[in-house]
């Protein structure tokens, strides 16, 4: 059976696992788990991501780098107190062949302490500033927790960017201008909506200053996501590294400098995935899609006349050959033996967002039919439209998919004042607004108050997950009012504190 045996609404862990694989765009790396294989449809995916993410960044005067895979202890010194809580995730190499190398070598879980040296022996003087490095590559985290393809995995492509700046202002702008850049990814690419903010000091990258996010949100089960983070590391880094420069306005005096570094992974496509995706599969965005219209011929019967089924084939290669003119990824699905109900559930499975079909009823019509993956809806388009009308139903589909995941997160992210609306709104698979006063020790005891025993999720093998408390997820940059200082209280029973920002917190991967 090449249609979905579990369904979204009922199993969605189970769901997923089994849609990524019959959609072709994982497989599982059998010799050792927690490794996946990115098959072409992923690839593509990532590659448009990476293509729209580089123009940018090259805008901003941003240089492509590419660093050795492997740390040595050392350098990890360096970082040594935020390194720590990791340490278990690391992946270390000690022999190479039969013998035992001299000091084994880490496996790259994120690259500061490979790059930051070279930092410090490339920036010299204000002029080497604004420093502006990416490297796409992957990073190994021996994850202990249950991976999940694109989810949670040991080994992903990532983007890993790290800059250098003579200003605390300068470096914070540049954070907000690639977060800005993530949420186009998300919007713009994958369909995905996203709210911005700043993370909690609970939740932000120990090492930095602040971290800033974009926040996704899954219907399915309520819970947030975040797949890209920009961090201020202030002069924490520039510290520990020794990355100084001259104080252009103080001779002789050293400033270390104020660094970022920002990140967005494959995680974001598994995001997509769990959104958009049904019960007949995928659900691709058309300005991510490898193939974004399949024309099938039907009606073609073995009483037709071979001259009359090559006439037909030939008006099939010309429909082609006027979508490829129009910049339409098309392809043609003749193949022999295949009912055209096979290749329909087969094409809706991996999600192609467009079925163009054409039969000698339709070319008498001079229309083709057409099937759109988002909604299902079926229609024909005059032959002579072809080339403005699929590209503009293409768009009409992109937005139609971004529009549902916006409306939906926007109804499911509620505003609350009375304590005791929370655990319900979350059992309701929402994410709430609270007050809240932003203490670490706050934060923990709403996590652990939040745990409710009502809902469960599945997991994988359909065994039920103990449901968690709710993490802070981001402060929204866009708060929904001022929070009155001094007047307003933290909103966890607990707590004496006054707030000081509308939090969104929820359940969370
Ligand atoms: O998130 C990003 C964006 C791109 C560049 N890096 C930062 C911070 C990465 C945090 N982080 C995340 N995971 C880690 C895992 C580890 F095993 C070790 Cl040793 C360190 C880390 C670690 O520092
Ligand atoms: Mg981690």
């Amino acid at each position: 059976v090449i249609g979905m045996t579990a369904s979204k609404e009922t199993n969605f862990s189970q769901w997923y696992h089994e849609l990524v694989i019959k959609a072709e765009l994982v497989e599982y790396y059998n010799e050792i788990s927690g490794f996946y294989i990115l098959r072409p449809a992923a690839m593509h995916i990532w590659n448009t991501i990476r293509g729209w993410f580089n123009e940018r960044i090259e805008k901003m005067g941003v240089e492509e780098t590419s660093f050795p895979m492997f740390l040595s202890s050392k350098s990890l010194e360096k970082e040594k107190e935020h390194v720590e809580g990791f340490a278990p995730e690391l992946a270390w190499v000690t022999k190479a062949g039969d013998k035992d190398l001299e000091v084994p070598v880490a496996v790259r879980p994120t690259s500061e302490a490979v790059m930051y040296p070279y930092y410090a022996k490339w920036i010299r003087s204000h002029r080497d500033l604004p420093f502006r490095l990416n490297q796409w590559n992957s990073v190994v985290r021996w994850e202990a927790k249950q991976t999940t393809p694109f989810l949670r995995a040991r080994e992903f492509l990532w983007q890993e960017g790290h800059t250098a700046h003579l200003t605390e202002e300068l470096a914070a702008k540049e954070v907000l201008e690639i977060l800005e850049l993530y949420a186009g990814v998300y919007e713009q690419l994958l369909a995905v909506p996203v709210v911005r903010g700043k993370k909690t000091e609970n939740e932000k990258f120990a090492g930095g200053y602040w971290t800033s996010t974009c926040e996704a949100y899954i219907p399915t089960n309520g819970r947030g996501i975040q797949g890209a983070t920009s961090h201020a590391l202030g002069q924490n880094f520039s510290r520990m590294f020794d990355i100084t420069v001259e104080d252009p306005h103080k001779k002789g005096e050293k400033i270390n400098v104020w660094q970022n570094s920002w990140g967005l992974s494959t995680r974001v496509i598994g995001v997509m995935v769990m959104l958009h995706s049904d019960d007949k599969g995928l659900v691709l965005p058309p300005r991510v899609a490898k193939i974004q219209a399949v024309l099938i011929p039907v009606g073609i019967t073995a009483k037709m006349k071979p001259e009359e089924r090559t006439a037909h084939m030939d008006r099939v290669d010309e429909l082609r050959a006027d979508l490829k003119k129009a910049n339409v990824r098309v392809e043609i699905d003749d193949r022999e033996g295949y009912t055209p109900g096979y290749k329909f559930a087969d094409w809706e499975m991996k999600g192609v967002p467009l079925r163009l079909e054409f039969g000698p009823k339709d070319a008498a019509a001079s229309v083709v039919t057409y099937s759109r993956r988002d909604t299902g809806f079926k229609g024909t388009i005059p032959i002579a439209e072809l080339a403005t009308q699929v590209p503009a139903l293409l768009e009409e589909i992109q937005k139609n998919l971004y529009e549902k995941a916006d409306a939906s997160f926007r109804s499911h992210r509620v505003q609350l004042t009375d304590w005791s609306r929370v655990v319900p709104a979350l059992n309701d698979r929402n994410v709430v607004l609270i007050p809240f006063c932003e203490e670490p020790k706050c934060e923990d005891r709403i996590k652990e108050i939040t745990k409710s025993d009502e809902v469960h999720e599945l997991g994988p093998d359909g065994q039920k997950l103990p449901s968690m408390g709710m993490k802070s997820l981001c402060i929204p940059f866009e708060q929904p009012e001022a929070i009155v200082k001094g007047e307003t209280k933290c909103l966890n029973p607990e707590c004496e504190a006054f707030a000081k920002s509308w939090v969104m917190f929820g359940r969370s991967y």
